[in-house]
């Protein structure tokens, strides 16, 4: 580790070779829980879980919903690791720590990140519950120069100016659609631009006015960065957001969110998507490596 905030490709090896050696598992696939949906791992098979306090050089979870622990394990035949609980930039980690896994991920041999959150809905036609497969993100954080790329390049993972078009795969957002399609809950799934705010307040109503007038479909306080990175390094990504509150945007209004309500949607929805990222994970064209 050269200083607090700069980590080197070593430090991520060091991880991902720890790893590598306590389990057999060798993942394609990376699923990142978001606030509340740490259930989608129950769907594996033969599983080898690691808490992140016993897993050296990660971060830490704070936050009520991220349990934080690492799961391997198979399903339909395919090997994955999901993270039950990610990394935020208000906990106060570096963007580089809320990146961390993505690249040890990638060092695993992870070809695809599945990013899942909580986020809440400026677009009207939007319902609470309501599953949004994302298309696109705003990274407003990004935007005013916190990426968790700045600093020195490292070109083992990809190159100094990575594109940002396209990066949520469309074929994979099809075969979500079909999947909901045959599921039977095509009414409350939609497709939209997901935009990250710092949090960790939620939005002002001049706020969400903004974000509204931006066209950003739904809000939340992470994913962009780790999709950025996930992307810098040639991962194919997949995000999913759920709607667990519409964002207040009339002064009429005297509705306001709270995190317990968030907790509250995503276990009502839990069920609907651990069937769906099941489903999806079994659909894609992966080659199993065995350890
Ligand atoms: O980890 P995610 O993005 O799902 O968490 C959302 C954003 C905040 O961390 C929290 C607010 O309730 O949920
Ligand atoms: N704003 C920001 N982040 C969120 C929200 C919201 O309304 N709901 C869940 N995460």
């Amino acid at each position: 580790m050269h200083s607090k905030d700069q980590i080197c490709h070593e430090d991520y090896q060091r991880t991902a070779d720890w790893l590598l050696s306590q389990t057999q598992h060798r993942p394609k696939v990376a699923i990142i829980c978001g606030s509340g949906l740490g259930m989608l791992a129950d769907a594996l098979k033969c599983q080898d879980s690691f808490k992140y306090s016993d897993i050296p050089g990660f971060p830490q979870s704070t936050v009520k919903g991220h349990a934080g622990r690492l799961v391997f394990g198979e399903l339909k035949g395919k090997t994955c690791v999901y993270m039950q609980g990610r990394f935020h930039m208000y906990e106060g980690h570096s963007l580089s720590k809320v990146t961390f896994p993505v690249r040890v991920f990638k060092l695993l041999g992870v070809e695809t990140l599945i990013v899942t959150n909580a986020a809440g809905s400026l677009a009207d036609s939007y319902n609470c519950g309501d599953i949004m497969i994302i298309r696109d993100h705003i990274n407003f954080p990004g935007l005013a120069g916190l990426n968790p790329l700045n600093g020195p390049n490292d070109d083992k993972f990809g190159p100094r100016f990575p594109p940002m078009s396209g990066v949520y795969d469309k074929s994979l957002r099809k075969m979500a659609f079909d999947i909901c399609k045959s599921m039977g809950v095509s009414q409350y799934v939609q497709e939209g631009v997901y935009c990250m705010v710092g949090g960790p307040n939620f939005e002002s109503i001049a706020e969400a006015r903004l974000l509204h007038k931006l066209g950003v479909d739904a809000v939340g306080m992470s994913t962009a960065p780790e999709v950025l990175v996930a992307s810098h390094c040639g991962m194919r990504v997949f995000g999913l957001s759920l709607i667990t509150n519409k964002v207040v945007k009339s002064y009429e209004d005297n509705e306001s969110v709270n995190h317990e309500a968030v907790l509250e949607v995503s276990k009502m929805r839990s069920e609907t998507l651990q069937a769906l990222v099941t489903e999806l994970i079994s659909r894609m064209d992966i080659n199993n490596n065995t350890a």
